[in-house]
């Protein structure tokens, strides 16, 4: 078991030095550090978990994007089918291997995970909410779903296997919602619109402003209605968090609360998600590491009593 003193180095990296290395993100530092409290066999699983969706996100949206066909995805899909089946082409491929051997984890959000990346090269346009809902699932709601067998429900919840799925569901939806809307830029620049046209066209908007990128009223109005959108995933998300096993709650509180953060500062630019970056500063990150520990210590909702109140 580290020590205490280990666990605070960690969590100094985790806010100071990792982000400077190329390529690190919120996750990569949530699932490398995050993790120290479970046991090594749970954080070797996320981690497995979490490099192959990075390298699935990768295929579409690395260096080697642009050479990426269909048919490329037909390939990975077929690879992943062989790690499910104990056949690993790689060194990481054998960690998920690994990983699938020990815990009950479901094929379906993985290879749902690469439908995403094959709407992702065909579509760059969502009509409305439903369309770009499914894109969600598919590219961060698997996320949810694949972590939870790692993770695990905690032996005294009682709350109903579907009601915790639901809710890592909604963290998926609500981190990618937020990672729409803070790179409504940058994707623009690369001539993708991940925002329901329908819900623009009602704002009168158009993919002109969007393109043109200036901060107006219209604009301003049109990101409070998707911001409250975005939280009301994350409210949802909430839910679940307490009824995951104790050592697995504090990542997944400090996912939650350092990904909600971003939402408050596009807030904060005053709504210019075209040409500043949102980000949540070192000071409010380190301040989350403690309130997410502190969420963390929350268990069980008691269901019983709330029963026994309303009743
Ligand atoms: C503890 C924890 C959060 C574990 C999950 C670790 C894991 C397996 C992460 C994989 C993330 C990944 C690489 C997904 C590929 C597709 C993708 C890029 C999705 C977007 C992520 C952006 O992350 P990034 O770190 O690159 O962000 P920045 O650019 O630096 O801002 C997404 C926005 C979505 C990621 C979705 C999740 C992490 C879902 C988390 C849900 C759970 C862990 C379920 C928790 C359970 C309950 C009951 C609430
Ligand atoms: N080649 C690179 N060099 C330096 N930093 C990079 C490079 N590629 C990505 N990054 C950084 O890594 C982080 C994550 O990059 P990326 O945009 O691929 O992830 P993402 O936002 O999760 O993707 P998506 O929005 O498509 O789901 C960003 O902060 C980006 O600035
Ligand atoms: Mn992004």
């Amino acid at each position: 078991m580290p020590s205490l003193c280990c666990k605070m180095f960690t969590i100094i990296e985790m806010v100071y030095l990792f982000p400077r290395q190329r390529g690190s993100t919120v996750h990569s530092m949530i699932s490398n550090f995050g993790t120290q409290l479970m046991t090594q066999e749970r954080r070797k699983a996320i981690w497995a978990i979490y490099v192959w969706c990075r390298r699935t996100d990768e295929l579409v949206d690395g260096p080697n994007a642009s050479h990426i066909t269909p048919k490329a995805l037909d390939r990975w899909e077929q690879r992943l089918y062989d790690v499910f089946e104990g056949r690993p082409y790689d060194m990481y491929d054998a960690a998920l291997s690994d990983t699938v051997s020990k815990y009950p984890v479901d094929i379906q959000p993985f290879k749902d995970m690469i439908e995403g990346m094959r709407l992702d090269l065909r579509k760059s346009r969502y009509n409305n909410f439903d369309e770009l809902y499914l894109y969600c699932y598919y590219v961060a709601g698997t996320v949810g779903l694949m972590s939870v067998p790692v993770m695990g429900i905690a032996p005294e919840s009682k709350a109903s296997t579907e009601s915790v799925y639901n809710a890592a569901l909604a963290l998926g939806i609500a981190n990618q919602l937020t990672n729409i809307l803070r790179d409504v830029g940058e994707d623009a620049r690369r001539g993708r619109v991940y925002l329901p046209q329908d819900e623009l066209a009602q704002a009168g908007l158009s993919d002109d402003d969007i393109f043109r990128g200036k901060v107006t009223d219209k604009w301003r109005n049109f990101m409070k209605g998707q911001i409250q959108r975005a939280r009301m995933f994350f409210d949802e998300a909430e839910k679940g968090v307490s009824e995951l096993n104790s050592a697995s709650r504090w990542p997944v509180w400090a996912s939650l609360l350092l990904y909600r953060q971003i939402l408050d500062s596009i807030e904060a630019n005053d709504y210019n998600n075209f040409t500043k970056r949102a980000y949540v500063g070192k000071v409010k990150k380190l301040l989350s590491l403690p309130a997410a520990y502190g969420r963390a210590l929350l268990g069980p909702q008691k269901l019983t009593k709330m029963v026994t109140r309303s009743m």
